[in-house]
C-alpha cells in the first residue's frame, strides 16, 4: 500500500471527527493527510493553506463549490465525502485511494504502454463525464490528480480548484500554477468551463505515454506560448486515441468534444477499445455517453475567478449519506440513465447507500490494509497492462476476472439537477457543510443568492473583469484601439513577470559588491572545486508549509555526490548531468519514502549553495533551500 509519511511537528492529530494518522504528501494548495473516520474507514484529508477567518461570504462560496461535486459517485473518482470550513483553515475529505498518482508512477517508472493509456483514457473520461453531469468542473485535471488504485484510475481533487477560485484564492490558470495541463482559455481567464477539463484530459494522456508534459517543461511563459499556438507531438499515442486526443486539444474550446462525447467515441460499438476494457467500465461509460442526450446541468463557461456553478435548489446541505438517489444500489442491468426513485434527502435504506462501490465491493477489493502493514507500491499493484506492452487488457490471462472483481458494479446515473430557481439576493449567507452552523431558515436558495451576486456586489477580477469593465467600442476604430491597449497591458505584464526576477537577481548580485562577484559560468564535465565539501541546510516550500533538513557531500573531480535527508532516513546519489563552475544539474536517485528527481545546485555570491529539487517530469512540485558548509 502507499506509504504515509510520519506526521511532522505542527501537523494536526485530528480534524473534526477524523483522526489523522499520517502524511500522504503536500501539494500546491495544502497538505494531504491520511485519516480515519469514526467507522474506521481510511480517508484522505486535504488541509488547505487558504484561510477563511472572518469571511462568511467566502466560506459559503467555498462550501457551495462542493455541493454538486459531492453527488459524483466513487466510480473512477475519489469521491468527496465531506468538506469543512468551520475552522480557520478549510479541509476537504475524500475517499482514500491506495496507490500512487500517475505523476508518481510515471516519474518513477517511465511512460505507460498503449493498453494502460487506453484504460486511463476511458476511466478518467468516465470520471469527467460524471463530474460535468453533476454540474461541477474539475479545473485542475493533471497527472498528480490521477490516483492509480487497485481497482483502476480515480480522479482526485475534484472541485478543489473551483472552490479556491470561488474565494479568489487560486484563480484557475493563474501564473503561479503549473500551466502544463491548462487549456488556452484558462490561461486567458475567459470562458473557462468543462471544455478546459477535456483539454487537460488530453494533455494528461500525452504525459502518460511520453513521460513529458506535452507542451514542454521549460519556463511557464514558453509553455503557455506553446499551449496557445502549438500542437504537441502525438506520435506516441496508440492509434485508438490519437484522433480523439487531437480533437480534445483544439485551441478553440467550442471545437472540443464534451466528456460524454469522448466516451461516445472511445466506446463506439465498431471501435476496438470496448472489447479490451473491463465490462463495468464500458457499461458506465456508455451510459454516461447516452446521458449526454439529456440536457446537461453543467455551468455555462465563466470568467475566472468565478464561483462554481450554483447547486440546484433542491440539493440538500447534508452529507452524501443523505443522497441515496445520487448513489443508488447497483442495478442488475445497466440502463442509459436511471431516474432516481427517491426524493433528495430520503434517508438511506439498510444497505450502504453512500456509494455503490462501497455497497457492492468489500474493502479488501480496494487493497485497504492497516496502516502499519508494510507494503510497497509496485506496478503489479495496479492492475493495468505492463509498461510499453501493447497487450490489450482483455487479452491477458485472467484480465477479465480482474476487471469484474476489481471494478465496482455500475450505478445508475443520477438525474441531472434542476436549474437553479431565481433567488432573493439579499438572503443571508448559508453554511452548507457539515460542521458549519446554518442560519435559521437557511436553504439552498440562499446559497444561490450568494453565488449569483451581481458584478456590482461581487466585482469580477482578472483580465475578464477588466475587459468587462471597459466601455464597448462603438466602431471598428475603437475596437482596434481597445485590442491594442489590452495587447500592450498583457505585454507589460509578461515583461514584468519575466524581467522582474531577473532584475532582482542582478540587483542582489550588484549589492553583494565586487568582493562577492559571481563565479564564472564556464562549462564543466565533473564537480568543480568550488562545490567540494559537505553542505547542510533546510529545504522548504514556502507555500506548502513543508520543510526538511538536507545534507549534501561533493568531491571535486567526481561525477556523483551524496544527498542525505536525515529526517526521512534516506540517502541518495546525485549524478552529474551538466553544469558550469557556478551551477550543477544532477539526477537524484533515492529510495522511498524520498522521491527521485532532478536537483540543481548553484553557488551563491554570499558563499552559500542554493539547492533545488523537483520531479523529473518538470512539474512545479519542488523544494529548495540554502545550504552552508558544514
Ligand atoms: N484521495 C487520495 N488518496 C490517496 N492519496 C491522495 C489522495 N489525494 C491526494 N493524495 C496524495 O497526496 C499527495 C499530495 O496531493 P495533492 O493533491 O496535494 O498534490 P498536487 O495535486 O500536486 O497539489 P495541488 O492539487 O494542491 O496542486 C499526492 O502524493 C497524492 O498522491
Amino acid at each position: 500500500m502507499a506509504e504515509a509519511l510520519p506526521l511532522q511537528p505542527g501537523d494536526p492529530r485530528e480534524l473534526g471527527e477524523y483522526e489523522i494518522t499520517g502524511r500522504l504528501g503536500v501539494g500546491e494548495h495544502g497538505a494531504v493527510f491520511l485519516g480515519r473516520d469514526r467507522s474506521g474507514r481510511m480517508v484522505a484529508i486535504k488541509l488547505l493553506h487558504l484561510r477563511l477567518s472572518g469571511e462568511p461570504a467566502a466560506r459559503a462560496r467555498f462550501a457551495a463549490a462542493f455541493t454538486a461535486a459531492r453527488k459524483v459517485s466513487g466510480f473512477c473518482t475519489a469521491a468527496i465525502l465531506d468538506a469543512d470550513v468551520e475552522g480557520d483553515r478549510p479541509y476537504v475529505v475524500s475517499e482514500w485511494v491506495d496507490g500512487p498518482s500517475l505523476l508518481q508512477l510515471v516519474t518513477e517508472e517511465g511512460p505507460r504502454g498503449a493498453g494502460v493509456v487506453e484504460r486511463l483514457a476511458v476511466g478518467t473520461a468516465v470520471s469527467l463525464a460524471a463530474i460535468h453531469r453533476a454540474g461541477a468542473v474539475h479545473h485542475d485535471f493533471k497527472p498528480a490528480n490521477i490516483l492509480l488504485g487497485r481497482d483502476g484510475p480515480r480522479v482526485g481533487d475534484v472541485a478543489v480548484t473551483p472552490a479556491l477560485d470561488a474565494v479568489d484564492a487560486a484563480p484557475s490558470g493563474r501564473v503561479a500554477d503549473d500551466p502544463s495541463y491548462k487549456a488556452p482559455e484558462q490561461l486567458s481567464g475567459i470562458d473557462i468551463g468543462p471544455a478546459a477539463d477535456v483539454f487537460a484530459w488530453a494533455a494528461t494522456l500525452l504525459y502518460a505515454v511520453t513521460a513529458r508534459p506535452p507542451f514542454g517543461d521549460d519556463s511557464p511563459t514558453e509553455v503557455m506560448q506553446r499551449i496557445m499556438y502549438d500542437q504537441p507531438d502525438m506520435s506516441d499515442l496508440p492509434d485508438s486515441l490519437r484522433e480523439i486526443v487531437a480533437d480534445a486539444l483544439a485551441k478553440d474550446l467550442t471545437a472540443r468534444p464534451s466528456a460524454a462525447g469522448l466516451l461516445e467515441r472511445l466506446l463506439d460499438e465498431s471501435g476496438p477499445l470496448a472489447a479490451r476494457l473491463p465490462g463495468s467500465l464500458v457499461t458506465e461509460g456508455r451510459a454516461l455517453a447516452r446521458s449526454a442526450a439529456s440536457p446537461p446541468p453543467v455551468e455555462q463557461p465563466v470568467e475566472s475567478p468565478q464561483p462554481a456553478a450554483p447547486a440546484p435548489p433542491s440539493a440538500p446541505a447534508i452529507p452524501p449519506e443523505a443522497f441515496p438517489d445520487a448513489f443508488p444500489p447497483p442495478e442488475p442491468a445497466p440502463e442509459p440513465v436511471a431516474a432516481p426513485s427517491a426524493a433528495p434527502g430520503t434517508p438511506p435504506g439498510p444497505e450502504d447507500a453512500l456509494s455503490p462501490m462501497r455497497a457492492s465491493v468489500p474493502p479488501a477489493s480496494f487493497g485497504r490494509a492497516p496502516l502499519d502493514e508494510p507494503a510497497e507500491i509496485t506496478r503489479t499493484d495496479f492492475p493495468l497492462p505492463p509498461r510499453n506492452g501493447s497487450v490489450p487488457a482483455g487479452d491477458e490471462p485472467g484480465d477479465e476476472d480482474l476487471a469484474t472483481q476489481a471494478m465496482p458494479a455500475v450505478p445508475p446515473l443520477p438525474e441531472p439537477p434542476a436549474p437553479p430557481e431565481p433567488t432573493d439576493r439579499t438572503e443571508p449567507t448559508p453554511h452548507l457543510i457539515p460542521g458549519m452552523p446554518a442560519p435559521a431558515g437557511d436553504d439552498q436558495r440562499s446559497l444561490t443568492a450568494v453565488l449569483a451576486l451581481p458584478p456590482e456586489e461581487e466585482p469580477r477580477r482578472g483580465l475578464g473583469g477588466l475587459l468587462e469593465s471597459l466601455p464597448r467600442p462603438g466602431n471598428h476604430l475603437l475596437g482596434v484601439a481597445l485590442s491594442l491597449t489590452i495587447g500592450v497591458l498583457v505585454g507589460v505584464l509578461i515583461i514584468a513577470l519575466v524581467l522582474l526576477p531577473q532584475w532582482r537577481d542582478d540587483h542582489a548580485t550588484q549589492q553583494a559588491g565586487p568582493a562577492n562577484a559571481p563565479v564564472d559560468d564556464r562549462p564543466v564535465s565533473a564537480i568543480p572545486e568550488g562545490f567540494s565539501g559537505t553542505w547542510k541546510g533546510t529545504a522548504v516550500n514556502p507555500g506548502r508549509g513543508a520543510s526538511f533538513p538536507v545534507e549534501v557531500t561533493f568531491k571535486a573531480g567526481e561525477t556523483t555526490a551524496r544527498a542525505v535527508y536525515p529526517r526521512s532516513r534516506c540517502t541518495g546519489t546525485l549524478t552529474f548531468t551538466k553544469g558550469t563552475n557556478r551551477q550543477l544539474q544532477m539526477m537524484l536517485a533515492i529510495p522511498k519514502p524520498c522521491s527521485n528527481g532532478t536537483v540543481q545546485v548553484s553557488r551563491q555570491p554570499d558563499g552559500t549553495l542554493q539547492y533545488a529539487w523537483r520531479t523529473r517530469a518538470g512539474t512545479p512540485l519542488g523544494y529548495q533551500g540554502k545550504l552552508t558548509r558544514a
